[in-house]
């Protein structure tokens, strides 16, 4: 068995991003394979434990004090530094340890492994508060939802399970600007999400696109773009680049961007006819698998309207296989169907859409494995 482990750890060491990836799937089903039906209960029924408690190492900081130190930490040194009771601290930090994100090397006593580092990342942090505090709420109510609702299709963003934990009329971005922290980490969990991973710039031939601009034209308009990190990353990219680049999004997320002196930050409700107009790239992230088709067509054709006779539209979302999505994205789609009655969508799916937006799919460029993040180059359908 060492041998083997042996085995499997060099050839993940210099391995690629898909390699490796493949090797945990193939991994995986081994494990489970093995699994009684006790192994699969103790995995599946406690499932919820690792986010809500790795939530509470967050609160605590407990990452932070064990990637800082060099030496591995006792319980006691930790209850000193958090105020926590050394009892109390032990059986948190005894479960984080059984489930791999710290590390155990004694009696009471605690190190950090890459897990625990990767947890102090903000952005993580982040994703874990998001998860925990505003999903977990819509997820708890999510069977009692789809049983009253007797389990048919929901496309309506103000009626979801979201809607009903959370007890409000408002579609969660609405929603979610009433809630300065939740939307504070929702932000963050958003510029984090990629991080390490294959960008689209990495595949994307962007400097192409840019041939044969005038002074004038707008390169790039980041249409929901949060907070602008996707703005940014391309304005690092092509620093000799002089076209403007803007990023748009609601006042409340706009007001947050983070300052670059390289990208323009303008509220704009996607809902209103676009005001930049011929810009050579109309870009959205993760803006489609937000609405059903019909908001998608609506959001789309206020873009269209402004399109100049070179301008094209990246969509930058999942494009799912016909079969075997990888659970990453299956929990994805979930998610986006619990919160925004929405969904994740296969390549048929997307030319369907596109087709009723009056927009052709010229070309996909898919540039993450178990995610299937992809850009969809569009261009309108024009009359003959
Ligand atoms: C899933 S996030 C994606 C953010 C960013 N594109 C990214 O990929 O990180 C969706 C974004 O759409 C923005 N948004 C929601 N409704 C909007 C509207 N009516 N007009 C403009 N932006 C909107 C949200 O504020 C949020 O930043």
């Amino acid at each position: 068995m060492d041998a083997i482990i042996e085995q499997i750890k060099s050839l993940a060491k210099d391995a690629d991003d898909i390699t490796r990836k493949t090797i945990i799937d193939q991994l995986r089903e081994v494990f489970i394979s093995l699994e009684t039906a006790q192994d699969a209960m103790q995995r599946i029924s406690y499932s919820h434990l690792q986010s809500i408690l790795v939530r509470v190492g967050c609160d605590l900081k407990l990452f932070d004090l064990l990637t800082e130190s060099k030496e591995p930490v006792t319980v006691d040194q930790l209850a000193k530094k958090t105020g926590a009771a050394p009892i109390l601290l032990g059986r948190i930090l005894r479960y984080l340890a059984s489930v791999g994100t710290v590390k155990e090397t004694g009696k009471d006593t605690f190190a950090a492994n890459n897990i625990t580092i990767y947890l102090t990342n903000p952005g993580i942090q982040s994703a874990v508060y998001h998860n925990v505090d505003t999903l977990g709420p819509a997820m708890a109510v999510l069977p009692d939802f789809l049983a009253e609702i007797k389990y048919q299709d929901f496309t309506d963003s103000s009626n979801t399970p979201m809607n009903k934990a959370w007890k409000t009329d408002l579609p969660p971005f609405l929603w979610l600007q009433t809630k300065p922290e939740n939307h504070a980490h929702f932000n963050r969990f958003m510029e984090a999400q990629h991080q390490g991973m294959r960008q689209w710039l990495d595949v994307y031939p962007i400097e192409e696109r840019f041939q044969n601009m005038g002074p004038e034209q707008v390169a790039f308009v980041d249409v929901g773009g949060g907070i602008g990190h996707q703005a940014i990353a391309l304005r690092q990219r092509l620093p000799h680049l002089k076209n403007r680049i803007i990023v748009q999004d609601v006042e409340a997320v706009i007001a947050h961007a983070i300052p670059h002196e390289g990208v323009e930050a303008t509220a704009y409700d996607f809902y209103q006819p676009q005001a930049v107009q011929g810009a050579r790239v109309y870009y959205f992230r993760n803006i489609m698998h937000d609405y059903s088709d019909d908001k998608a067509i609506l959001i789309l054709k206020n873009t269209i309207a402004a399109l100049g006779h070179d301008s094209v539209i990246l969509i930058d979302d999942m494009v799912l296989p016909d079969s075997g999505v990888h659970r990453h994205a299956t929990q994805v789609d979930l998610t986006m169907m619990a919160v925004m009655a929405s969904r994740e969508r296969t390549a048929q799916a997307w030319y369907e859409l596109m087709e009723k937006a009056g927009l052709k799919i010229q070309c996909i460029y898919t540039y993450t494995q178990s995610l299937r993040d992809s850009i969809l180059e569009c261009v309108p359908v024009r009359a003959m």
